[in-house]
């Protein structure tokens, strides 16, 4: 079992490698040079020592000896920089590479929000949360690349000095192996500890990171709710956790880290010892000049020995955040994180591959909507008994639905499942007849478009919240937003289309969001339009221009469009004009038809809600 998990984290480890293998070889040169080269100068010392004894082999004057001494420090300082810079590219692709597949995955998932998965249970992740994944986790494999061609290097040339060690006296060479052995012991036996302490500390950091995000997202509740000293209590509990589970795993790894380093010294220690006895002795003598080279090398040897056990830990460091990058995936493989998928940054050069046009939406004939049916439709949230059961209605081309209820009937729930905004347990949904297997694909523009309840703006201009990349020119603009009732909105406004709404359309009214967000609907003239609950934020005036505004100018101009819509509201108004009404009670369809149907003087409707709609 562990075989195989080891196995497959080398694996991932690999395939981002083959990412971009001219950078990584690239790289990897420059960090042998960088690690490699010094080892150099041992040759030249050994060199200027003999001379001093009369056993030199070159025959070249101290001061050439220092000339290159010199040229091999500049060509060292050359590679740093080289180095320096390789790396700096290279790190900043890998860490890219996997958090623009994590995020990929993530808005493939119908609701797009992140969920992870943890012992066969699915929880959702804050977006303060998600923060660690995406820049601890990712950071931490980036590192362990990192590594892989630095440790490469030291590798290349620790074999180098030890072949030279060995050439100089084998017995104390020997000695040079007793510390990995015992390294590779310790991270054997400490691997569990490890892999926890880091886990803990990651889980505590995203906690942290998560009421973060929740306190900054809702600073004005905590105030009005004269909450601020249970929150910062509870955001102190938050940060002493973390700093208690910060300080185990960075404790555990210092301890490791420093004994590693001290059995190398104790082991380099024991072979000076010995160097001074051979010194001594009358067989097997070293010169003063192989003395030297010996120290200087053992200095490459035992440092590439503690930077082994070091990446030792890394790696197990890492496998912890693979795996928590992997349960974010929603079930997909691993192998998702490190697909090797355009990123379209700069290359060493500072050249940048030109950005994929935005896929247009095609309106398609074969597409239009002549009926929508919806059979037995059936979603209770996991772990409760709410939710949505056996739903079944019928929309027309051209029609106005409209589902109503009390509040937590089921009517988002409804809309969402129909949309494929969460994963229908049981039932069907046909278009024009033809089954639709995945509601998520299928549902969308110019099939379908849907504003929630509270539509979702970003810190842009007013044009591209409605665009969002679509290509159309401003009079489809102002004719979308005309439809969306917002035309004197839209006169007040200095900047017209430019004008910035703030983030999440803060610098908007609840009203004016909504229209925004309708307007981005109209601009893509969808065969189906959703709404759930307009008549939150509009007046009944707006609210009634705007359903007039649908469905009569759609039918004319130079591009006629029958929209059909389905919608949530308690407005009477909208109810009176629909041609559909379905009434929602516990998730479960109560009444169906034609307003005179439903609300006439004999309805089992509950007394409240037929005065509320009357
Ligand atoms: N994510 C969720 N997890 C668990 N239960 C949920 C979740 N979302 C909604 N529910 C429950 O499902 C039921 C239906 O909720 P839904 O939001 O669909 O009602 P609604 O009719 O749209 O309400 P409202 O009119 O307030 O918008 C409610 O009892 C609600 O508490």
């Amino acid at each position: 079992m562990v075989t195989k998990k080891k196995r497959k984290h080398w694996e991932l480890l690999w395939q981002l490698i083959r990412y971009q293998p001219k950078l990584y070889i690239l790289d990897s040169i420059c960090w042998i040079l960088i690690t490699g080269l010094p080892a150099l100068p041992g040759l030249i010392i050994r060199e200027f020592f003999n001379r001093l004894t009369n056993e030199a082999q070159l025959g070249l004057s101290p001061l050439a000896l220092i000339a290159l001494l010199l040229v091999l420090n500049l060509g060292h300082i050359a590679v740093i920089f080289a180095g320096r810079v390789t790396k700096t590219q290279h790190r900043f692709l890998m860490r890219s590479l996997l958090r623009h597949n994590l995020l990929d995955r993530l808005f493939k998932n119908p609701t797009a929000q992140p969920m992870v998965v943890n012992q066969e249970a699915e929880t959702t992740v804050s977006q303060g949360e998600i923060i660690s994944y995406f820049r601890d986790d990712a950071e931490q494999i980036e590192d362990n690349i990192a590594w892989i061609s630095e440790l490469s290097g030291e590798a290349i040339f620790g074999i180098f000095c030890i072949g030279f060690l060995l050439s100089i006296n084998v017995q104390m060479t020997l000695f040079v192996f007793l510390p990995l052995v015992a390294m590779v012991a310790i991270i054997q036996r400490a691997e569990t500890r490890i892999k926890k302490y880091r886990k803990a500390s990651r889980q505590a950091t995203e906690k942290v990171t998560g009421i973060l995000g929740e306190i900054f997202g809702s600073v004005q509740a905590i105030k009005v709710a004269g909450a601020e000293k249970n929150v910062l209590d509870y955001f102190r509990t938050l940060n002493d956790q973390r700093r208690q589970t910060m300080i185990k795993d960075s404790l555990f790894n210092a301890i490791l880290n420093s004994s590693f380093q001290n059995m190398v010294n104790l082991g380099t220690g024991i072979i000076l010892l010995l160097a001074s006895q051979l010194m001594k002795s009358d067989v097997n003598q070293l010169t003063v000049g192989d003395f030297a080279l010996f120290v200087y090398n053992l200095s490459f040897v035992t440092s590439f020995f503690t930077s082994v056990g070091g990446f030792m830990a890394l790696s197990k460091h890492t496998e912890v955040s693979f795996d928590r990058m992997a349960s974010l995936l929603s079930g997909a493989s691993a192998y998702t994180l490190v697909a090797p998928n355009q990123l379209y940054l700069n290359d060493l050069n500072g050249s940048q591959k030109d950005l994929p046009a935005i896929e247009q939406p095609l309106r398609n004939e074969r597409y239009n909507l002549q009926s929508l049916r919806v059979s037995h439709l059936t979603y209770i949230y996991p772990g409760t008994n709410q939710g949505i059961t056996d739903i079944s209605f019928e929309i027309q081309r051209g029609s106005l639905t409209v589902i109503t209820g009390q509040i937590g009937s089921g009517k988002t729930t409804l809309l969402r499942l129909l949309l494929g905004l969460l994963p229908k347990q049981s039932g069907e949904i046909s278009w024009n007849g033809n089954i639709v297997e995945n509601p998520a694909t299928f549902f969308v523009p110019p099939r379908s478009a849907y504003t929630p309840q509270i539509p979702q703006l970003f810190s842009y201009s007013l044009r591209e919240n409605i665009l969002l990349g679509l290509s159309k020119d401003d009079s489809d603009i102002e004719t979308a937003l005309n439809m969306a009732v917002f035309e004197q909105d839209l006169a007040t406004m200095n900047e017209s289309l430019e004008t910035l709404v703030g983030s999440k359309g803060v610098r908007l009214s609840g009203g004016q969001m909504q229209r925004v967000a309708a307007a981005r609907m109209f601009v893509r003239q969808p065969e189906l339009m959703v709404f759930d609950d307009l008549s939150s934020a509009l007046d009944v005036e707006t609210e009634l221009a705007l359903w007039s505004r649908i469905f009569v100018n759609t039918e004319q101009g130079e591009n006629p469009w029958t929209p059909t819509c389905l919608v949530v509201s308690h407005r009477p108004s909208v109810l009176r004009r629909s041609d559909q009404i379905i009434v929602m009670k516990a998730g479960r369809v109560e009444a169906q038809g034609k307003f005179e149907e439903i609300f006439s003087h004999d309805t089992t409707l509950p007394g409240s809600y037929m005065s509320s709609v009357r």
